[in-house]
């Protein structure tokens, strides 16, 4: 079966996808693209989708009759609502992180979808189909005994004035929010956030850089340095401390170099190439359990404990360094 797919939101992102469902993956097409600013819906139309009709707003792309599954790729703001449509019309949604960007927003797409009584939500936090992280997580879950520390860096080389201090939480760090309770099998008690000295490249909204730090239900203790300023390139570093050894995530693949009395591998600059092939899977698992009617991978779950979770770390930039509890609801069945 080949799905049926609606784009909602026709920016970087919401291109990217359009790009590999009609030219990388098998299983899907684009029949359906939206954007609030209707010329960039229809210039991808032109781009890579001929065969798509655009419509006027995200509601009716997800009514149309044709449209098997949907995309949402708009702005953060805008996705709890497209999700929620998305439920109410029994159509799998692949959402773009954030879930929704209140964790009241998230708990009522949760609540939707187990009213509904399956799951029909993908959150598209692609790091967990990412080769070295799923390699870190083999290493994790069997060599190097219990976990006791995790120190991870998230640094972008720079990034536009409207980034705000806040977005480093909901904007980068959701990325290790998910991706280190997966890796770890294992939730959040509290954060707290401590301010470095601040980068003379942050924008005056922005302080620049900022560590997070996390304590798990087990104990393990989590620093994550989100560093998005950092002019040298778009580096994700991540390390696993256990009992029994250290485990580090893997450096992208790239050529060594010996030249001019030198080694040296490149740094790459872009989001879109660190995780291009974590796209690619991520989006083929969606394709294949949307064609079944279903969804699979990261959940409505996981984005409503990441909602909880940031919002408590953006508590803890405004407390000055006091620690935030983070309470979570209990699992309902459906996501167990
Ligand atoms: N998984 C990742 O690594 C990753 C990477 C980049 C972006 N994202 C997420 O994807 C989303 C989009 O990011 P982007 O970088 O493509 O941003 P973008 O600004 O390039 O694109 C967003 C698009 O949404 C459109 N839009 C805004 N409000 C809308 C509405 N109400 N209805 C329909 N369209 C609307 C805008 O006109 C714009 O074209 C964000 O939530 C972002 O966090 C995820
Ligand atoms: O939206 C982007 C994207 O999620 C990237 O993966 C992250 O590194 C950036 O900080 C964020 O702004």
């Amino acid at each position: 079966m080949t799905v049926r797919i609606g784009v909602i939101g026709t920016g970087m992102i919401g291109r990217d996808h359009t790009r590999r469902i009609e030219k990388v993956l098998t299983g899907g097409t684009i029949v359906a693209l939206s954007d609030s600013v209707p010329e960039a819906a229809t210039n991808l139309r032109d781009e890579l989708a001929p065969a798509a009709v655009c419509y006027p707003t995200g509601e009716a792309l997800v009514a149309a009759a044709d449209v098997d599954a949907v995309l949402v790729c708009s702005t953060g703001s805008t996705h709890e609502a497209y999700v929620l449509a998305a439920i109410e019309a029994g159509k799998p949604c692949f959402c773009e992180k954030p879930l929704a960007t209140t964790a009241e927003g998230a708990r009522r797409i949760v609540e939707a979808e187990v009213a509904h009584g399956s799951r029909l939500v993908q959150v598209g936090f692609m790091r967990r189909y990412d080769a070295g992280y799923r390699m870190l997580k083999t290493v994790v879950d069997s060599g190097i005994g219990a976990p006791l520390m995790v120190h991870a860096a998230h640094r972008n080389p720079t990034v536009p004035e409207q980034y705000v201090t806040p977005m480093a939480i909901h904007d980068t760090l959701i990325h290790e929010i998910d991706v280190l309770r997966w890796l770890l099998d294992d939730d959040y008690v509290s954060a707290q956030v401590v301010f470095p000295k601040r980068s003379r490249h942050a924008h005056a909204k922005l302080a620049d850089p900022q560590i997070v730090l996390l304590e798990t239900e087990k104990g393990v203790r989590v620093d994550v340095e989100i560093f998005v300023n950092c002019r040298y390139g778009y580096d994700i570093q991540c390390q696993v401390v256990g009992e029994e050894g250290i485990a580090s995530l893997p450096e992208p693949m790239a050529v060594a170099l010996r030249q001019n009395a030198s080694l040296s591998t490149p740094i790459l600059t872009d989001w879109k190439d660190r995780f291009v092939d974590s796209y690619d899977v991520e989006l083929q698992d969606f394709l294949m359990a949307a064609a079944a009617g279903t969804a699979s991978g990261p959940s409505s779950w996981d984005g409503y404990v990441a909602a909880i979770t940031s919002d408590a770390c953006v508590e803890a930039q405004e407390s000055q360094g006091a620690i935030v509890p983070i309470t979570l609801p209990e699992r309902p069945t459906l996501y167990r």
